[in-house]
């Protein structure tokens, strides 16, 4: 006990061979602050997770922090003055005269007594009243800058390894601020009972606090163990648990539930479930068995210590230098210094644990901050591009061995379309985020009429970018809400509020009408005029109340929102993979005319698509390697005849090729 391990801090770990589902502590600090719960750390820590709960409480309402430390000051002298007036009533009741007069003796004690324990019944309530209130307005408080920090990283902060844990970690965090405030309150009220408690004892006799102090070492030292062992059992099972979560909303919602049954993946799905709850069976057993044995040993040595206690108390009695009423007292104080004790050890090892998770949220807080985009970038504002233009350009993600995009050379005007094409994994979408400046280059240049797109404001510069991604967002909001997201044009942002005359506001006539004209070169007029309450109809499972709709309906919603946005620059991923052909055929033909006030870049496989593109650009593992004209490609040797080949010639490119 007492020693502080250090661990360095790892990586997650990679599993090596048939890799299992495994929760990975993101950076091992979990584990290594449960390995280093003893007696020392706590002593240290406690302060520090009290003083950050109060801090807490303070910023969300200052009023009710210091009510709650008044609460437990007062509620700690009432409790001395309590148990000086048992040794009153004590010294009353075993006092010369008759019961009746002893009695009447002793009734100022016992009314104090009484008086006492009602007052801090009262103010236990209080205490708990303010903390139930702060509690969960600091939680909500906290998951909201969580928020905060999540939206204004880097996108790259996304790839890094460990982020996407380190938030989900910060997540569960934030949850946990509304225990931080109780525990700490718990600790408080234990710490000062003790203090009350251990100042009658020191009162009484000299010799019995330093005493009863150590009687009680050996089981304080006995829950600090168990604690760590729960903590640690606790890590290692909440760590599965999240999985069994995980694979209990795989296994039971709907998005999944035709291919279980196609797949007759049902005894799969349930051993692998069935086999996870016995990973955290056995740890739950061993934590339980060795938690028992840790608090057998606590007990007898506590036991030996307190006979020890009482023996002490029986001679100072006998020998006169503890009267018979200060002695009941002492007894009383001594009960109460043992729970005050056993509750700052249990309360001690509950708020480390919290400090934990809370550590997870500040952690991540910091790290967001480092990733924030206005740190890295400049303060410019754009105007819809004229030309992009890029030199040598090349992107790697963090940790990868290669280029995802190398050394591309290329510039785009407006009223172009562009065409990116290529096999699976050669670069394209990447190429495309670097376009729209949600990745910066880690090599050469990309500027907007002359501008690094580094320099730029991010708000500003991403106002000027429509986009359609692979995997677009289908937001749990109105259909009106899904296309403009919030900006309706020639009215006022949508925050909620509703406007003045009961008329939401930018739905005005305005508004709508810029709706409806992105919504019918998408296609998307028809899946509004199938929705129950139109653009007011709201898209979400039904289980949200809303409507649902099918992937290629979400697809001309997801084109809806990119066309209504005023933008300088269009990029179109795979824009029509989930539309029929009727669909796909309006949005190819309606592109000309969108690429008139805009640079329009198109990614795609359907090569036949590519044809209204002014150029094509064909990319293999991050490099351009053709580029040209549809006609010109198509005769020319390489990579794009060959994919043109597999996909109208049915292989016979292969042949060709070799
Ligand atoms: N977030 C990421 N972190 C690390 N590597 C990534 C990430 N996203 C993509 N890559 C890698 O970068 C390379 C290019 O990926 P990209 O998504 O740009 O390809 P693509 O041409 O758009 O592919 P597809 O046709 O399948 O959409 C791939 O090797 C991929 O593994």
């Amino acid at each position: 006990m007492g020693t502080v391990t250090v661990v360095p801090e790892q990586k997650p770990r990679k599993p090596e061979g048939d890799e299992d589902l495994r929760f990975v502590d993101p950076t091992g600090s979990r584990e290594r602050a449960g390995r280093s719960i003893r007696t020392v750390d706590m002593a240290r820590r406690l302060p520090a997770l009290v003083r950050r709960s109060l801090g807490l409480a303070w910023r969300v309402d200052k009023r009710a922090a210091v009510g709650l430390l008044v609460c437990q000051a007062a509620s700690g002298a009432i409790q001395a003055l309590g148990l000086f007036a048992v040794s009153g009533t004590i010294g009353a009741v075993l006092g010369e005269g008759d019961t009746y007069d002893r009695l009447l003796a002793a009734w100022p004690s016992l009314a104090t007594i009484g008086a006492a324990a009602a007052a801090r019944a009262v103010l236990g309530i209080v205490v708990n009243w303010l903390s139930s209130r702060l509690g969960p307005f600091m939680s909500r408080e906290a998951e909201l800058m969580l928020l905060e920090s999540a939206t204004a990283t880097e996108l790259a902060a996304y790839d890094s390894p460990g982020f996407n844990e380190r938030r989900e970690a910060a997540d569960r965090g934030a949850q946990t601020a509304q225990d931080l405030v109780t525990q700490g309150q718990d600790l408080i009220a234990a710490s000062a009972s003790l203090i009350a408690s251990a100042g009658v004892l020191a009162v009484l006799h000299p010799l019995l606090l330093p005493l009863l102090m150590a009687a009680s070492l050996p089981q304080a030292l006995a829950q600090i163990s168990a604690a760590r062992v729960h903590y640690l059992s606790q890590l290692e099972m909440s760590g599965n648990a999240r999985l069994l979560s995980i694979l209990r909303w795989h296994v039971s919602d709907r998005y999944a539930a035709d291919q279980i049954r196609t797949g007759t993946m049902r005894p799969f799905l349930l051993a692998k479930y069935r086999s996870i709850t016995e990973r955290i069976n056995r740890v739950e057993r061993r934590a339980v068995d060795k938690g028992a044995r840790m608090a057998l040993v606590g007990a007898v040595c506590g036991g030996m210590a307190a006979t020890g206690v009482w023996a002490a108390l029986v001679v100072l009695s006998a020998n006169g230098r503890l009267s018979l009423a200060h002695a009941g007292a002492a007894v009383f104080a001594l009960q109460t210094v043992g729970q005050s004790l056993r509750g700052l050890v249990t309360g001690g090892a509950r708020i480390m644990r919290t400090g934990l998770y809370w550590d997870d949220w500040q952690d991540f807080l910091q790290r967001a901050g480092g990733f924030r985009s206005t740190l890295r970038r400049g303060t410019l504002t754009p105007a819809p591009p004229r030309t992009i233009e890029l030199r040598d350009v090349s992107y790697r993600y963090e940790e990868a061995d290669a280029d995802a995009v190398h050394g591309v050379t290329l510039t785009l005007r407006r009223g172009e379309v562009l065409a990116l094409v290529g096999y699976n994994g050669s670069g394209k979408t990447t190429l495309g985020k670097l376009l729209t400046g949600l990745y910066l280059p880690t090599g050469g240049s990309l500027c907007w009429d002359g501008v690094a797109t580094g320099e730029m404001d991010p708000d500003a510069l991403w106002a000027q970018v429509a986009m359609v991604p692979q995997d677009y967002a289908r937001w749990p909001l109105t259909a009106r809400e899904n296309i403009t997201l919030g900006q309706p044009r020639g009215g006022r942002p949508r925050g909620g509020s509703e406007g003045a005359g009961g008329l939401p506001p930018g739905e005005g006539e305005a508004g709508d009408a810029a709706v409806r004209e992105a919504c019918a070169a998408s296609g998307a007029d028809d899946v509004l005029a199938k929705l129950r309450s139109g653009l007011d109809t709201l898209l979400a499972r039904d289980w949200l109340g809303g409507q649902e709709l099918s992937g290629g309906q979400w697809q001309r919603i997801a084109l809806a929102r990119a066309f209504h946005r005023e933008a300088g620059l269009l990029v179109l991923d795979e824009p029509t993979a989930a539309l029929d052909p009727l669909g796909e055929y309006r949005i190819f033909a309606g592109l000309r005319q969108l690429a008139a006030t805009r640079a329009v870049v198109l990614i795609t496989h359907r090569l036949t698509n590519v044809a209204t593109a002014d150029r094509i650009l064909v990319l293999d593992q991050g490099r351009v390697v053709q580029q040209g004209t549809f006609d010109e490609l198509v005769d020319e040797p390489g990579l794009f005849r060959d994919l043109w080949a597999y996909q109208h010639e049915r292989g016979t490119a292969g042949e060709a090729r070799g």
